[in-house]
Order: structure tokens, then C-alpha cells, then sequence
């Protein structure tokens, strides 16, 4: 299948694996190091999450409509629902677990998961930018915690009546992720796009077994635009296609009290704060201004 975006084999380094050798880190380094300088996305594959956990399928009753949002301003709202987790505290509000069996559970721990999987992500980015261990991390210490916006998002799509859509409203508008960097769980129908370089939307489908990963606006702006925040958008389904969409997103953010300072010592953006940088950029989607 040419899928026109990268495949890495994060198989050294996968989830539970604790001893890695130096050179496979730095081969992996390469590789993600290419994929995000030069297209932004990447999928990952081996990567110690299995398919079942990601399967969006066994958690998709009980989302709540998060309200309306649009990722492109230009455009209508975007046609979804989503139900957010930003935290691994006990103490939130989840839906009961007699209408939905499992589904904090579930959460949770896929929470941990991903948010494993993505510093191990971060750890090789480090390493392919040759800046000092921690540099990342370090500003990622509390993925989780009220201190952190990082967030798991359930996304649904439900399925799209031609008399209902307004003028340009899709599914998710034209849009480059906020934070540093996303993972992306897509259910078996795909649908999501890419823009390239040279300005065309090229297919992401599904690839089972895989997480597609993505560099946001904030990695970009730290890196001094080494690695790219692509476009993405997810457009409607051919018509009469009644069907519905699911995927699951994981946001890494920084912790919010984070210094975001180009991580090649220049001054090509002054340093920011993550908390101030993102809250600026939710505002905008929310259409809040
Ligand atoms: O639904 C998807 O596959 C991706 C959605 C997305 O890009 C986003 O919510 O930022
Ligand atoms: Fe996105």
C-alpha cells in the first residue's frame, strides 16, 4: 500500500522494553528526526500499544457533545461530539459505571498508556535534535495532573445528513494541533488528510496496529520550526454514505507553568509560556475571541 506518509518501527523501544541500546535509539532518532522535519506525521508501528486498546469500539457509548467547536474559524462548526479526559485524578466526574461498565477503567489506563508511549516519543526527539536529556521531558514531568493540560479525546462523527450540513461545514476543519505532539487512533474507515508540502491533502488511512503521531504548533515553535505542525483536516463522507466516524486523540501538552525557548539557542520566537500559548489558541477555535 503507498500511503504517501512515513512508517517507523518503534519495535526497540516499544512499550515495556527497558533496556534499549544506544545505536537502536539513535536509528529511531533518525528516522522520526526525518519524518517530522519533512512531513510532520509519522506512523508508528510495534509500539507496544496493542490494536484491542486502541479499539475506539469497546468505549463508544456515553460520550458527551463537548459542544460546538470549529478548527477552522472559516468555516460552520465542525460535525462532532467528543468526550474529553485531562486528568488521571480520581476524583472527576465519569459517566456511571452502570451505564457504561468499564469505561473509567479503560480510560485510564489507556491514558497511561499513551502518555507513556508519547514521552518515549519525546525521549528520541531529544536524542535526533542532539539538545540536552530533559529538555522535553522535563517540561512534561506532570501529564495527568491538574498542572497539565494534556488531554485524551474520544471524537464521533455521527453520520452526516445532506439536508442538515450548512454551507463548508465538514467534520473537522482545516486545522495544525496546539500543543507538542498528538497521537491518533483512527477507526477502520480512515478519513483523515494530511496537507504536504507542495500545498496537496494526501490520504492517512487506517493501518492497523499502528498510531499515527503528529508534531503541534508549540513543538514546532520550540524547535524553531525544524519539525513541521502540519495541516490536517477530515472532510465529509461521500454522499449517501450514512455512516458514522470514531477516532481517539491524545494531546501532549507541556505542563502549563513550562518556558517554551527555542531549543537551537536562537531567538526566532521569544520564549513563551505553554499554559498562555494554548489558552490563546483555544480561545480562537472555540470562536471565543
Ligand atoms: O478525527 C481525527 O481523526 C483527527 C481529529 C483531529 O485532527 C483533531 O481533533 O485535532
Ligand atoms: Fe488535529
Amino acid at each position: 500500500m503507498n500511503i504517501g506518509l512515513p512508517v517507523v518501527d518503534f519495535d526497540a523501544y516499544r512499550l515495556g522494553v527497558d533496556d534499549v541500546a544506544d545505536e537502536k535509539l539513535d536509528v529511531l532518532a533518525k528516522e522520526l528526526k526525518t519524518a517530522f522535519t519533512e512531513v510532520g506525521f509519522v506512523y508508528l508501528k510495534n509500539n507496544g500499544i496493542s490494536q484491542q486498546e486502541g479499539n475506539y469500539s469497546e468505549v463508544n457509548h456515553g460520550w458527551v457533545c463537548a459542544g460546538s467547536e470549529r478548527l477552522n474559524p472559516q468555516r460552520a462548526s465542525d460535525l462532532k461530539e467528543a468526550f474529553n479526559i485531562t486528568t488521571l485524578n480520581p476524583n472527576v466526574k465519569w459517566p456511571s459505571n452502570d451505564v457504561v461498565p468499564d469505561f473509567r477503567e479503560k480510560l485510564l489506563s489507556f491514558f497511561q498508556r499513551c502518555k507513556d508511549l508519547s514521552l518515549r516519543v519525546l525521549r528520541v526527539l531529544e536524542l535526533s535534535l542532539g539538545v540536552a536529556p530533559d529538555v522535553f521531558l522535563g517540561k512534561h514531568s506532570m501529564v495527568g495532573e491538574e498542572q497539565n493540560g494534556t488531554t485524551l479525546r474520544l471524537l464521533h462523527y455521527p453520520p452526516v445528513r445532506p439536508e442538515s450540513v450548512k454551507e463548508e461545514q465538514v467534520r473537522c476543519g482545516e486545522h495544525s494541533d496546539f500543543g507538542t505532539i498528538t497521537m491518533v487512533f483512527q477507526g477502520p474507515g480512515g478519513g483523515l488528510q494530511v496537507l504536504d508540502r507542495t500545498g496537496n491533502y494526501i490520504t492517512a488511512p487506517t493501518i492497523p496496529g499502528t498510531v499515527l503521531i503528529n508534531i503541534g504548533d508549540l513543538m514546532q515553535r520550540w524547535t524553531a520550526d525544524v519539525f513541521v505542525s502540519a495541516i490536517h483536516r477530515v472532510l465529509l463522507p461521500p454522499a449517501g454514505d450514512m455512516s458514522t466516524r470514531q477516532s481517539i486523540a491524545f494531546f501532549l501538552h507541556p505542563n502549563d507553568d513550562a518556558l517554551i525557548t527555542c531549543t537551537d539557542g536562537s531567538d526566532k520566537y521569544p520564549p513563551v509560556n505553554a499554559l498562555d500559548y494554548l489558552n490563546e489558541r483555544f480561545t480562537h477555535s472555540y470562536g471565543k475571541k
